[in-house]
């Protein structure tokens, strides 16, 4: 049977920075390499809100192609006709202001965790691309690898009975002397201004965990939003610096336990010795997953019946070697394309609804540890010409 032609998606890069240029080569890479051949993915055009050199010296700095544009504003890239998708690399405390941007400009939109500052943002941009019926997707990425989908599918099948309490923890180790953190008090991580602090950038990957296996793997009827307890230790910007949270699904009997810090390690030596970040507790037995919450490496299923063995199944992320390159974002980017050619407007990984429910539980943890960003990043009106969408810094 003679095999058909994969569908292209064309992307439109918005902002220059560090997961811009990690997602951009992600989506240059041979799909085949990682045994992919139904879509594929062309990089039209880069946006920078800073310098169209910005623009210019990233797209060599990828090697995209010599044809792909280069805009010195978000506007323009926006207003592209070659451009079918936007993807928005920019600041949490941008995010609103930018997809609202190019969903009001009529493209479909990948955006960045967390998808915004509040729960009310995220709300505001679902209903606007319900309404002009575009694509709209959290660029969660680690839901997509091929290691979370394997351990939902344990999950579902019972392979450890009643799934009763998830532990998942992403912290990253980074204390320094005199009460500081090892980043600028102007950082994207710690600057409030910027939508900093550990819950929204580190936080919502140990969420992820925390409903991938309690919430997402339940039949849809029997979804529930859950209650939040949370404990929030501030940095002297306003931002967190360690929150922990317990969610519980009362109609469950279900527990979640989401941890974060920029102090202390979730792999104190980077070489895993420190255990599972990730423990998902069933009746029967247990999952454990390794390496880091926002890029998982292995697991291991430990039942009543391992016998003191289980061995570590282990993930490799796939490398294109002619671009000696494969980072795993690519997974994400595949199933938006996917969406695009089956005409679905949110993806059934990460639907809108499960998007508004852990907004809505980071927005009450954040409201609990008395932690508030400026008016100008949490507004839920959108406006064209916020210092957000034209650059003015
Ligand atoms: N999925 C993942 O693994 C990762 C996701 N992220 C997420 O990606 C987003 C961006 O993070 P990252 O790439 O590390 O950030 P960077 O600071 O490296 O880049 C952010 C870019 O946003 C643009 N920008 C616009 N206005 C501002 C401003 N006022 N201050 C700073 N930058 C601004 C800039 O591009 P320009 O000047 O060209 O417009 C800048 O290069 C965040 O939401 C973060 O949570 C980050 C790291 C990993
Ligand atoms: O999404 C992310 O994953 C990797 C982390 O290092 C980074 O801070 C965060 O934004």
């Amino acid at each position: 049977m003679a095999s058909s032609s994969p569908f292209t998606v064309r992307w439109g890069i918005l902002a220059t920075g560090w997961i811009a240029e990690t997602f951009t080569k992600d989506l240059l890479i041979n799909p085949a390499t990682r045994d992919v051949h139904d879509v594929r993915h062309e990089v039209v055009a880069v946006s920078s809100s800073s310098a169209k050199q910005r623009a210019v010296d990233f797209i060599s700095k990828v090697k995209a192609p010599s044809t792909t544009t280069a805009y010195g504003s978000y506007h323009e890239l926006v207003a592209d006709p070659n451009v079918d998708i936007i993807y928005v690399a920019t600041p949490h405390s941008h995010h609103f202001q930018n997809a609202m941007l190019a969903l009001e400009a009529g493209k479909n939109v990948l955006c960045e965790k967390s998808l915004t500052v509040t729960a009310a943002q995220t709300r505001k941009l679902i209903e606007t691309a319900r309404a002009k019926k575009l694509f709209f997707m959290e660029a969660v990425w680690t839901r997509y690898f091929p290691l979370s989908i394997k351990v939902r599918e344990l999950i579902t099948s019972g392979a450890i009975g009643n799934v009763y309490r998830t532990i998942a923890d992403l912290s990253i180790g980074c204390d320094a002397p005199e009460g500081k953190v090892n980043f600028a008090d102007t950082h994207r991580m710690v600057n409030a201004d910027l939508a900093g602090g550990a819950l929204l950038d580190l936080g919502i990957y140990a969420l992820t965990w925390v409903f991938q296996s309690l919430y997402h793997t339940q039949p849809e009827e029997e979804k529930e939003a859950p209650n939040v307890l949370a404990s929030v230790n501030k940095y002297h910007t306003g931002a967190d610096e360690t929150t922990s949270i317990i969610l519980q699904f009362p109609k469950h009997r279900s527990h979640g336990i989401a941890l974060t810090s920029l102090r202390i390690a979730s792999d104190p030596d980077e070489h895993g010795t420190g255990g599972a970040a990730i423990r998902i507790q069933g009746s029967s037995g247990e999952i454990q997953v390794f390496g880091p919450a926002y890029r998982p490496t292995g697991y291991k299923l430990i039942t009543r019946n391992s016998g003191g063995k289980a061995d570590l199944v282990e993930f490799a992320i796939p490398k294109d070697p002619e671009r000696d390159w494969g980072h795993g974002m690519f997974w994400e980017a595949d199933e938006a394309a996917r969406c695009l050619r089956d005409g679905q407007k949110e993806s059934k990984t990460l639907p809108w609804s499960e998007s508004i429910v852990i907004m809505e539980v980071m927005d009450e943890a954040l409201r609990q540890g008395g932690v508030t960003y400026p008016e100008v990043i949490s507004t839920d009106v959108f406006d064209p010409q916020s210092p957000l969408n034209t650059g003015k810094r």
